[in-house]
């Protein structure tokens, strides 16, 4: 991922490379004019000296200058390219993996993780102007005396064996403080999803609190301080090898020369403008692996989300003459219990205009079947036909269009997003005030003006979302649950016969026996399999007209 990003924005990053580089050549350049003046003997003129040390640190300025800004817009940019590749990523998953995989592990990669990656190209300009003055004050060291030198890369090869073997253990550690991170992410959500069980049990709260987040806490500070520990002592070993280097330098390299005080002062400086840079390269080198571990981490999520088929035309549903599940079945293995859940094969045909009930007893599979039928799940043998033609991996998207459908965990986007208009305004507003909601919310440019509703309410504008989309097939999983027994009997006894006289297919998975009767035909399921299906012999009158207006 980090090497994808650096390729993509080469040329910025190679701009603003070159002014790093110029910054730490300057810096160096400063330096040399320093010791210049340090040493010149008394009474010479520095004006010449002066006007280039000015310069240069003018030069110094604008270069670095121009390396942070570049790098700030590469940061940003990477973080913003990051978050919609990861985005993409995720809306062109198949459903199934995406539930495999679980919303934690993508919030990680959306949110920690891509602020790493981008943090990268904060660190990087510190990394490059440091390593330029480093290798610039050994490139001087070199000119001053060779021995030095050679002293000098010798110190910084044993520094570089430590530094690069804490680094691997260091790694292991930020990866596993990164895995555990995705299961904290999980019970941050339990912590909101689940905060009406956890003020109700005290005891429960207490050993979540202790034994579930605080351990996920405890593992992630542990493995973190660990690894970013030993990149800390790798840091501290790398200051002692230059200080005895300095050591070695002052005390056994530089002899009884001649001009001694002159030579002495040069090293001196260079040591001490050299420390400074080192000591930023070092720690700045332990946030760049941190980039990485979650540039590695970022990777095998958007791997394991993989890809599915060609994308639909964006308003682009299907028309519905015929359909048909040709021995379509679909498995879930359970890891824990070792277990398997089989659905199907199945054998059902859909027609327009007609209404079937999917009854059966709780985790028979009746929403699994309406995931495989709706194109959600891709079926693991036998076919789905569509006027004729059996849908593949290119079609499914597409074939996904011919439906609406409100699930039980469904989800209400706050806006239609169809586009605005006022006609749309005021088709939805209809539609609100029908399923007697008026006085709670209204749709206002294409958005609702809220949300705060009873699961039964906002149930309801589920509702009016999918009469908008106005599409061939609808499917309502236990769609009537949630609502009052009179509603219910508006759904099943006037909403469905009015879907069914405009021509809607429509499945309704439902538990409500009273209706059952009203089905043109009601399926049963036991266990991943359809043992019976019925054609309930009088199936209620047809509603021809909307009596809608009677609930209001
Ligand atoms: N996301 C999933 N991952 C793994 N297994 C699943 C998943 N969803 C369902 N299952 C398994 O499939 C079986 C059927 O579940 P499904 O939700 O289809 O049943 P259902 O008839 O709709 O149940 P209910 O009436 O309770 O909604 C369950 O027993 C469960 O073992």
């Amino acid at each position: 991922m980090l090497a994808h990003l650096i390729r993509q924005s080469r040329h910025l990053l190679m701009g603003a490379a070159l002014a790093s580089i110029a910054s730490g050549v300057c810096s160096v350049l400063l330096l040399t004019q320093i010791n210049a003046v340090l040493s010149a003997p008394g009474g010479t003129d520095t004006s010449a000296l002066a006007w280039r040390f000015g310069a240069f640190a003018v030069a110094a300025m604008l270069a670095r200058m121009a390396s942070s800004v570049l790098f700030e817009r590469l940061s940003q940019g990477a973080h913003a390219e990051l978050r919609r590749f990861i985005s993409a990523r995720v809306m062109a998953a198949e459903f199934r993996k995406l539930e495999e995989i679980g919303g934690p592990k993508v919030h990680a990669a959306l949110s920690e993780h891509s602020a790493r990656v981008a943090d990268f190209f904060v660190s990087f300009p510190a990394i490059l102007v440091n390593a330029v003055i480093v290798l610039g004050c050994l490139v001087y060291m070199a000119w001053l005396s060779w021995q030095v030198f050679l002293a000098a890369v010798l110190v910084i090869g044993l520094g570089s064996l430590g530094y690069h073997l804490a680094h691997l253990k260091a790694i292991g550690h930020l990866g596993a403080a990164s895995k555990e991170q995705d299961r904290l992410y999980d019970h941050f959500r339990s912590l909101v999803d689940g905060a009406k069980e956890l003020r109700l049990h005290s005891a429960k709260r207490g050993r979540f609190a202790r034994d579930v987040l605080g351990d996920s806490i405890e593992k992630v500070r542990q493995a973190r301080t660990f690894g970013m520990s030993l990149f800390s002592i790798s840091v501290a070993w790398g200051n002692f090898l230059i200080y005895a280097f300095i050591g070695l330098v002052l005390f056994m390299l530089v002899g009884e020369v001649p001009d001694r005080a002159r030579i002495m002062t040069g090293f001196a400086l260079v040591f001490v403008y050299m420390v400074v840079p080192l000591e930023g390269l070092l720690l700045a080198l332990p946030r760049a692996n941190l980039a990485k571990v979650s540039g590695a981490r970022i990777d095998e999520i958007t791997r394991q989300l993989g890809q599915q088929g060609g994308e639909a035309e964006e308003d682009a549903a299907p028309a519905l003459a015929s359909l048909a599940l040709q021995g379509i079945a679909h498995r879930y293995y359970h890891e824990g219990t070792d277990d398997l859940f089989t659905l199907g094969p199945v054998e059902l045909s859909f027609a327009p205009g007609q209404i079937t009930y999917l009854v059966g007893g709780n985790g028979s599979g009746k929403t699994s079947l309406a995931k495989l039928l709706v194109g959600l799940y891709r079926p693991e043998q036998g076919a789905i036909v569509l006027n004729g033609v059996a849908v593949d991996d290119a079609s499914r998207d597409g074939y996904r269009q011919l439906f609406s459908a409100i699930f039980s965990d469904f989800h209400l986007f706050d806006q239609l997003l169809d586009g605005t208009s006022p006609e749309l305004d005021a088709q939805g507003n209809a539609l609100i005030a029908k399923l007697n909601l008026q006085h709670k919310v209204q749709l206002r440019n294409g958005a609702f003006t809220t949300r705060a509703l009873s699961q039964g309410q906002r149930k309801r504008l589920a509702l009016v979302v999918v009469y908008l989309e106005d599409r061939p097939f609808l499917v309502f999983d236990e769609w009537a649950a949630d609502q009052d027994p009179l509603f219910k009997d508006v759904f099943y006894r006037e909403l469905l016969p009015e879907l069914k006289a405009r021509g809607k297919t429509v499945l309704v998975i439902s538990h409500d026996d009273r209706y059952f009767h009203l089905a043109d035909r009601l399926i049963r399921m036991v266990d991943g399999q359809i043992v019976a299906i019925d054609t309930p012999a009088a199936a209620a009158p047809v509603v021809q007209e909307s009596s809608l207006e009677t609930v209001a």
